[in-house]
């Protein structure tokens, strides 16, 4: 087994969508008047995919995001990841979900500055129940495979922007997660940056990893196979972007595999 592979439990039931979700509510109190965040979102995602969340400010990219990896909840519908419920549940199920389903990428990284590279993967493999040895052979792997073999004992204040979005996504894969979800990943990366890890996002997709990734930039977008497109709490439009199964005329997107919404 490779560092980056599909975790087993995705390979034996292919035919569960990685995330599901069916009418989805999401309302958030406010001043002057409730904030309907999402208004009935119909969403899927066929394990393997790559699939580019994009829409206007504020029209619940990152409430999608949040529910799908029981950040945030829904008030009405269900949303399921690799065929498991994830509405309704308390929040030691969904710690313990989130430490061993889900890799989160965030847009300004959230790395540990205090502790070295190493140490930012480690901890994470640690908490998921790993020895440290084995956290630490993990992490090793990890940043091999990433290109930040020889950065090991760095602060992430000493990394490029690139390179510490590059180590956010050796933490988010620490622990095999079966679903990487991004918000923003290049939102504060220059071209440069962006670009490493759009490349490295396309070789997790290559090695059959499913990733939803939040974006505001078409050219990010473009390196997905399908983009979403939200507007107002509603997904408007959802298709095959040019890199997607579609172009290639891949059997995959022509049996359905790359799934739309229900
Ligand atoms: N915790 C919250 N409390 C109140 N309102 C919220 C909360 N979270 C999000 N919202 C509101 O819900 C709406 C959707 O927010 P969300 O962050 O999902 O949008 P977005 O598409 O990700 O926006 P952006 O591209 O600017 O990040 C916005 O109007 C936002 O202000």
């Amino acid at each position: 087994m490779t560092a980056l592979d599909t975790p087993a439990e995705d390979l034996a039931r292919p035919a569960v969508p990685a995330v599901r979700i069916t009418g989805a509510r999401r309302v958030f109190a406010a001043e002057l008047a409730p904030v309907r965040a999402l208004r009935g979102v119909h969403f899927e995602v066929g394990p393997g995919e790559f699939v580019a969340v994009m829409g206007p400010s504020g029209c619940g990219k990152s409430t999608l995001l949040n529910v799908i990896a029981g950040l945030d909840t829904v008030d009405e519908g269900t949303v399921e990841v690799a065929g498991e419920r994830v509405d309704g549940r308390d929040q030691d199920w969904l710690a313990r979900f989130r430490r061993h389903r889900i890799g989160f990428v965030f847009q300004f990284f959230n790395l540990l500055d205090g502790v070295s590279a190493l140490d930012n993967l480690v901890l994470p493999g640690v908490l998921g129940g790993m020895g440290r040895r084995a956290a630490e052979s993990r992490g090793r792997d990890l940043l091999d495979i990433l290109g930040l073999g020889d950065r090991t004992a760095q602060l992430p204040s000493s990394l490029s922007g690139g390179q510490r979005q590059r180590l956010a996504i050796a933490r988010a894969l620490v622990n095999r997660p079966g679903l990487l979800l991004a918000d923003e990943p290049t939102g504060a990366l220059d071209s440069e940056g962006g670009a490493e890890v759009l490349e490295l996002f396309r070789r997790l997709h290559e090695d059959g990893q499913t990733i939803v990734m939040v974006t505001h930039s078409p050219e990010v977008a473009a390196g997905a196979d399908r983009a979403v497109r939200m507007r107002d709490g509603r997904v408007v439009d959802d298709g095959a972007t040019a890199t997607g199964p579609t172009a290639a005329g891949s059997d995959a997107a022509e049996s359905g595999a790359a799934g739309g919404p229900s």
